[in-house]
């Protein structure tokens, strides 16, 4: 029996589908076969009843194709144009088919800085309630042709990650060009062995160990067409984990697997999901605030924070690094610098580094004035 139980009541599904299965490998061409298969499945889970979330790659792919272009860009600035071409054309694809099912869609396009401001976070979540209840596909894209390079997502499977976290997805699904996750990439070494099921706490551990083999293989893991290779995944798959939503990878040429998945059939590799435990809130600030600086803990604050859900207070704080504001989000990490919470903090850097170590009952004394007794509340604080 497959660790993850099937399921056969409505599901909040993620499906994100990469450039590697929508454009040919060689000559970039899009593979409208595979577009017409994603469609189809697509339409049959929708008339399952499940809610259905497209976070669809290949604007630049598609613009390339488009424009008669080789590879893809460098230059930041083409790439963006490229992608405007690109963009427009794959909506209209996916607009056509769905058409013939009469299923509505929409075109969701999102930059990083859209989910970082809690206001604007709560909009998108409403918006895709709406499209969502109204029966409506939204197909999801970075909006590459603004995004600036410090707040992108940088690739789509982070991206469907968080809008899995964002929407309380059942599932993500990471469609691409390769059947299943492997203890190493396949197309390099025919010896990797195919991986079926991981649990939580086997993640990071994973991460590094495909990590280190992604950067040493050829352009960093990914197909030509292709951005981020496995080690992205397994990014998403701890993001939409550590929310409680389940992840499979499997192969886009065959989407019809997702319904089988569905069912409790052992295609891909499945991830395990925590319980889903926490909050809207705290959802927004492991995933929808950017970390602006680290702060190092010592083992007893690490143990308060995770093991007893305690405020940090000054005194488990070893060192801090990078330069932020009180109100910023930060991220905490253990001696070894595994990240292992994230928290909206009371002060600033600069007054974190006069502080660190010391009692809270000396902050006044410290910093010249009455501060909170927290670096950073329960309240704001999420272990991810
Ligand atoms: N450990 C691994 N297991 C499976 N595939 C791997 C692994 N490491 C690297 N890869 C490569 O990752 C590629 C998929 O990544 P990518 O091109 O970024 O896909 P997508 O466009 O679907 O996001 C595969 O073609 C495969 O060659
Ligand atoms: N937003 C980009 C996709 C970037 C990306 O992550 O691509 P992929 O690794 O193929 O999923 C595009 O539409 O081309």
């Amino acid at each position: 029996m497959h660790p993850i139980s099937s399921q056969r009541s409505p599901q909040t599904i993620v499906i994100k589908i990469g450039t590697s299965s929508l454009s040919h490998p060689v000559s970039g061409d899009l593979q409208l076969a595979t577009i017409a298969k994603l469609v189809e499945s697509v339409v049959y889970l929708r008339r399952q009843g499940h809610r259905v979330v497209l976070v669809s790659s290949g604007a630049v792919g598609v613009g390339c194709s488009r424009l008669g272009l080789k590879q893809r860009p460098r230059k930041i600035s083409r790439k963006q144009a490229v992608a405007a071409v690109g963009q427009g054309r794959l909506i209209g694809i996916y607009d056509d088919f769905f058409s013939n099912f009469q299923q509505p869609v929409a075109q969701v396009l999102l930059t990083r800085g859209n989910l970082i401001q809690r206001q604007h976070y709560m909009n998108v979540h409403a918006t895709f309630q709406e499209l969502l209840e109204m029966g409506i596909v939204p197909i999801v894209n970075e909006n590459d042709t603004v995004a600036v390079d410090e707040l992108k997502f940088g690739d789509n499977d982070t991206l469907s990650a968080l809008v899995a976290s964002l929407i309380e997805a059942d599932w993500l699904f990471l469609l691409t060009d390769v059947d299943r996750l492997y203890t190493d990439d396949p197309r390099q070494n025919p010896e990797a062995q195919p991986i079926e099921f991981v649990e939580h706490s086997q993640l990071s551990e994973l991460r590094q160990a495909i990590g280190e083999k992604q950067a040493i293989g050829a352009q960093g893991g990914g197909t030509q067409w292709g951005t981020g290779g496995m080690t992205t995944k397994l990014d998403a798959a701890r993001i939409a984990s550590a929310a409680g939503v389940k992840t499979a990878i499997t192969r886009g040429a065959f989407p019809d697997r997702i319904a089988a998945i569905l069912q409790g059939e052992n295609f891909g590799t499945q991830f395990a999901a925590q319980p889903k435990t926490v909050n809207a809130r705290k959802r927004w600030i492991a995933y929808g605030m950017v970390t602006l600086g680290k702060l190092w803990l010592d083992d007893g604050a690490v143990n308060a924070l995770i093991l007893q859900g305690r405020s940090l207070l000054p005194a488990g704080i070893t060192a801090v690094e990078g330069k932020f504001e009180a109100n910023d989000c930060v991220s905490l990490c253990d001696r070894q610098g595994q990240e292992i919470a994230r928290g909206i903090t009371n002060y600033s850097s600069g007054d974190i580094e006069r502080i660190l170590g010391s009692q809270s009952e000396d902050i006044p004394r410290l910093l010249g004035f009455d501060g909170e007794e927290t670096v950073i509340h329960r309240d704001n604080l999420v272990s991810i």
